[in-house]
């Protein structure tokens, strides 16, 4: 590599929903402002092979991507130790292994860009002279509540944890108890001092990016930049510069695209819970019998019942089984064989939503699977589990417009067949007011990130800092 361009080096936590919008960013970068980009993505044994990373590398030749050696946490977590906390826990293991990387590198980058869980890495920035930013895979409310999260520990939130009362964020929407992101709730619990830790550590970068637009989250994007800016004393600059989703790849096409041709348009639901989402087995029958009664056309993307933690297939290495599902009720596959196609663990999601049959999408929210949605303009049913989840569900339901929800999700523990089979009929209703609604954000995702597009404005000005610095350094006398 010519050390004739600015140079960035970016870092991915592990898990699918965190490496497919940086790889995503590191595309953009290359294409769109002329950088060489670096992708160090952290592993744990059994998180990433190579050829799963290579499935899922937009434009392999545009970028360099690195495999960091694989981190063992075994004797640093336990069973019980939540998703979130493994993640923190594996990035600060994984900090040495970026360090050795980055001094093996023939040219130091110029700048250097982690997700969430990486901002500890903000030390190893600052020792190489790089500038730092933070790319925050989610949305502009879920950010706001992270930044919000130092101010919020020194007032005791009872009304939120005690009472269940709304929890406050300046400027931006409330956040309602049933919607609440777990890791507030309890302060003794670690994932509650990683996550106020990220918060504090945050306002420390040079800007932070986030995958969101102005037209999507204007008002939440208003109060972080806005005159109080959640009462931060020094606050970092926030760059919206989403939405940031994998492309279409060409290539061979699955027997689910072909399937999907002989359907007639905006005629199929898809109902897929992530990268690493499962349910119960109780509630996998439900669903079964929720999709059969609803008459409609589907794509499930199914996963083994588990029964206590619903991010448990999240750092499983294997996407794809010939298992037959055989926890799907009696009879379903038969009787469903004319209607629906199930698919084991895995499935090309980007290509299926953009498949003109496709006309509604079950959803965890994950935030990916979110903006994928929204930019093919299939409207959703939201099925929140684990993580920011519940949050993305509020806000696409309630102020986004694009999607409906149980009304049972936070109160039973099983949502049933017939509420399931009530919700896909709405959401595949030709005339449903989501579907236009997501059609007209669908136009206006297209624009923020064209040339001269909110989005595409917003990183640009982020590349031309890092242009500037690099500029910068190679005048600088050598040791100087
Ligand atoms: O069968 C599948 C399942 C998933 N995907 C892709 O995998 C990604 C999954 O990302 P996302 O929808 O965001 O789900 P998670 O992997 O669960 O994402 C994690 O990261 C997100 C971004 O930070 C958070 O919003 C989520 O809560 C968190 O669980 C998407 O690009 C999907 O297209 C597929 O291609 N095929």
């Amino acid at each position: 590599m010519q050390n004739t361009k600015p140079h960035a080096a970016l870092l991915a936590s592990p898990g699918m929903g965190h490496l497919i919008p940086v790889l995503e960013l590191g595309k953009r970068l290359v294409t769109n402002h002329g950088f060489n980009v670096t992708v160090f993505v952290a592993t744990t044994d059994n998180s990433l092979s190579k050829s799963q990373l290579i499935e899922q590398t937009p434009s392999p030749n545009l970028l360099n991507v690195v495999l960091l050696p694989p981190v063992d946490v075994s004797s640093l977590i336990t069973p019980t130790t939540g998703i979130l906390t493994q993640l923190a826990i594996m990035m600060r293991e994984a900090l040495p292994k970026l360090r050795s990387a980055i001094l093996a590198m023939k040219f130091c980058p110029t700048v250097l860009i982690v997700d969430l869980f990486g901002t500890e890495a903000m030390v190893i920035a600052d020792e190489f002279n790089m500038l730092k930013y933070v790319f925050i895979t989610s949305n502009a409310w879920f950010l706001a509540l992270t930044l919000h999260m130092p101010t919020l520990d020194k007032v005791v939130e009872d009304n939120h944890v005690k009472n269940q009362e709304a929890l406050l964020i300046p400027g931006c929407k409330s956040l309602e108890f049933d919607d609440t992101f777990e890791p507030v709730l309890d302060r003794n619990d670690q994932i509650y001092v990683e996550y106020k830790h990220m918060g504090v550590q945050m306002q420390k970068f040079d800007g932070i990016l986030v995958n969101t637009w102005q037209d999507l989250e204007g008002t939440t994007i208003g109060a972080l930049g806005g005159e109080k800016k959640l009462g931060r004393v020094a606050p970092v600059p926030v760059y919206p510069i989403g939405p940031l989703v994998r492309a279409v790849k060409p290539g061979p096409r699955s027997e689910v695209l072909d399937w999907l041709d002989m359907q007639p348009i905006d005629s199929v639901i898809y109902v897929s819970f992530g990268s690493g989402g499962t349910l119960s087995a109780k509630q996998t029958t439900e669903l079964a019998y929720g999709l059969e009664s609803s008459d409609r056309r589907f794509i499930w993307v199914v996963r083994p019942p588990i029964e206590t933690d619903s991010a448990a297939a999240v750092f499983k290495t294997s996407h794809r089984s010939d298992d037959s599902p055989d926890f799907l009720p009696d009879g379903f596959l038969t009787r469903t064989r004319k209607m629906g196609l199930v698919v084991s663990k895995w499935a090309p999601q980007n290509e299926i939503l953009s498949h003109p049959s496709v006309g509604g999408f079950i959803s965890h929210c994950g935030w990916n699977s979110a903006l994928e949605s929204i930019v093919n303009g299939v409207p959703m049913i939201a099925w929140p589990l684990y993580a920011e989840q519940k949050m993305n569900a509020a806000m696409l339901t309630e102020d986004v417009g694009v999607a409906i929800r149980s009304k049972s999700l936070p109160t039973k523990e099983v949502v049933g067949r017939e509420e399931i089979e009530t919700m896909v009929r709405t959401i595949m209703d030709k005339g449903d007011a989501r579907r236009a609604r997501v059609k007209t954000l669908k136009s206006s995702a297209e624009r923020a990130l064209s040339k001269g597009g909110s989005s595409y404005n917003s990183l640009s000005h982020v590349a031309n800092d890092s242009e500037t610095a690099f500029k910068y350094l190679k005048a600088k006398p050598q040791g100087a």
